[in-house]
């Protein structure tokens, strides 16, 4: 039987997946899975092994292929979403990488940020970039194996030297080395890129001491990147598509209109407003950022960015042994004493928007001698809530376009999105409708999307977007005292945790 088949690879922090999906409605035909090794070297410092992310993601799309019953041929396009900001360097020559990747919660160049702050320099890199100063993004990360390794800085200026977000990497091992380049949502989260102007911008290179020869060609998100190497799944097949896993989400949820909000809740909380092709400057420290490059036309989105989602869960796995699965938090938190106020601000490694706080850390508070795993359980997940709220005051601050026309302001993923608990205290504290979808790895399917699209096998992004169905959309039942006093509990645990006012 023959088929047409889109294969997606959706490299994130804590997994790699492969999914097969059939053209042109992109049904799932298969989906593989590997866990990616944490490697945590420091206080703060989160480090990922680039030999296991290419490894993992040639293994997944082989089994993604081999379960959809298909071959090499049968494959229109392959689309690569990929974690954002973690940043890797590595010789042109051999393709060894300098250094393990360093991922983009890592916060070893939090002093050289501050400094670069403390002179004045942020006006000029939000202006062009839509971002902040922060150890975030990947402009100090590089700056800082180029002063850590031995030899790289000499070997970079030298243009023996190649950087990449984990896209390009992945693209450049697939191409057996051919192709050095990525898309131009992930070059906007690099703190080196004019997203107005859709270009390198030479005064930060200067600013952050970064060399033009290691940075690839800017390309769009759908069109031709290279060809995968036929020793890889058999014959050589296109990758036609790239984006960052959020902006890919956005694309899977068909954020496609100006005022549609996607949220995912994975390792972290990433949430998008699609603003147009006008980007908007935010007032409450949200990012600008490029939703989306196509046929050179770029659409922006006004993003917020929690660094800790579902990694709280996995605290409560992996730090305390309190849980076995993620799975049991919501049956914990549904027997929690609703008597006792536990708050649990989950900044382990600083706190995203709006506060930017590098230096913040984890914080507990309510707790009393009655306190067990059923209110920690319970005051992970509703953090997620809290951080979202935060994130949707200052985004409506920003823009009053925000919310989905169907009143619905957010249509979430992630695998967080499976805890029914915690997306009905979303929708509780949010006081609106949270629209859950009926395919929960959007990020996968974004990217199958976008090289669909580029194959010619998928629709036009208006005709894409009546797929999307609804599997269940959780309504509001808190009354609004409560929600009140709920949320002004966590500002008040918010406002003992930061470390700049
Ligand atoms: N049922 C659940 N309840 C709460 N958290 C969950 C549940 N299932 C998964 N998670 C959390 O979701 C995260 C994994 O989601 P995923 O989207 O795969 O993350 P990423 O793409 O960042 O690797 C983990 O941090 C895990 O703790
Ligand atoms: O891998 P995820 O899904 O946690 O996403 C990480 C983001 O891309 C970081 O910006």
């Amino acid at each position: 039987m023959t088929q047409t088949l889109v294969l997606a690879l959706d490299q994130g922090t804590t997994s790699t997946r492969a999914m097969a999906f059939r053209a042109p409605r992109l049904a799932p035909a298969a989906i593989a899975r590997r866990d990616l090794p944490q490697h945590f070297p420091a206080n703060g410092w989160v480090e990922h092994a680039p030999e296991d992310l290419f490894v993992d993601s040639v293994t997944v799309l082989r089994e993604a292929l081999a379960q959809a019953g298909g071959t090499a041929r049968d494959v229109a396009g392959i689309g690569i979403a990929n974690q954002r900001e973690t940043t890797l360097v590595w010789r042109r020559d051999t393709g060894q990488p300098v250094h393990n990747a360093i991922v983009w919660q890592d916060r070893r160049t939090a002093a050289a940020c501050a400094g670069l702050r403390a002179a004045g320099h942020e006006p000029l890199v939000t202006g062009r970039t839509g971002l902040l100063i922060d150890p975030y993004f990947c402009a100090t990360k590089i700056a800082w194996l180029l002063d850590n390794v031995p030899g790289a800085r000499a070997d970079a200026e030298a243009g023996r030297l190649a950087f990449g977000t984990v896209d390009t990497w992945l693209l450049w091992r697939l191409t057996g080395g051919r192709v050095h380049a990525t898309d131009a949502t992930n070059a906007s989260r690099t703190m080196l890129f004019d997203i107005v102007r859709g270009v390198w911008d030479p005064e930060l290179l200067d600013l952050f001491r970064i060399p033009a020869t290691l940075l690839p060609d800017v390309r769009d998100s759908a069109g031709p990147f290279g060809m995968v190497s036929a020793d890889i799944l058999g014959a050589e097949i296109p990758v036609l598509g790239i984006a960052g896993d959020q902006q890919a989400a956005s694309v899977g949820q068909a954020c496609f209109r100006p005022g549609m909000v996607k949220s995912t809740y994975g390792t972290g909380c990433f949430l998008l407003l699609n603003t147009g092709e006008a980007p908007v400057a935010s007032r409450t420290r949200m990012l600008t950022t490029i939703a989306c490059q196509l046929r050179g036309v770029r659409t922006y989105a006004l993003e917020g960015a929690i660094f800790v989602a579902g990694a709280a869960v996995q605290w409560l796995r992996d730090g305390l042994g309190v849980i076995r699965d993620a799975a049991e938090t919501g049956g914990l938190a549904a027997e929690a004493d609703p008597g006792q106020s536990v708050y649990l601000v989950p900044a382990f490694t600083g706190l995203g928007a709006p506060h930017w706080d590098a230096e913040a850390r984890g914080a507990l508070f309510g707790l009393t001698r009655n306190t067990g795993p059923q209110e920690l359980a319970r005051a992970a997940l509703e953090s997620v809530a809290y951080q979202t709220r935060d994130l949707i005051e200052a985004m409506r601050a920003d823009w009053s376009g925000a919310g989905n026309s169907d009143g619905t302001i957010l249509r979430v993923d992630g695998g967080m999105v499976a805890s029914d608990w915690t997306m009905q205290f979303l929708a509780d504290m949010l006081g609106v409708p949270v629209d859950r979808p009926v395919v929960l790895e959007t990020t996968a399917l974004g990217a199958a999307y976008l090289a669909g699209l580029a194959a010619g096998v998928c629709p036009a992004p208006a005709e894409f977007a009546t797929n999307w169905a609804l599997q269940r959309r959780f309504e509001p039942h808190m009354d609004e005292a409560s929600r009140s006093r709920r949320y002004a509990g966590w500002k008040d645990a918010v406002s003992r945790t930061v470390t700049r006012g």
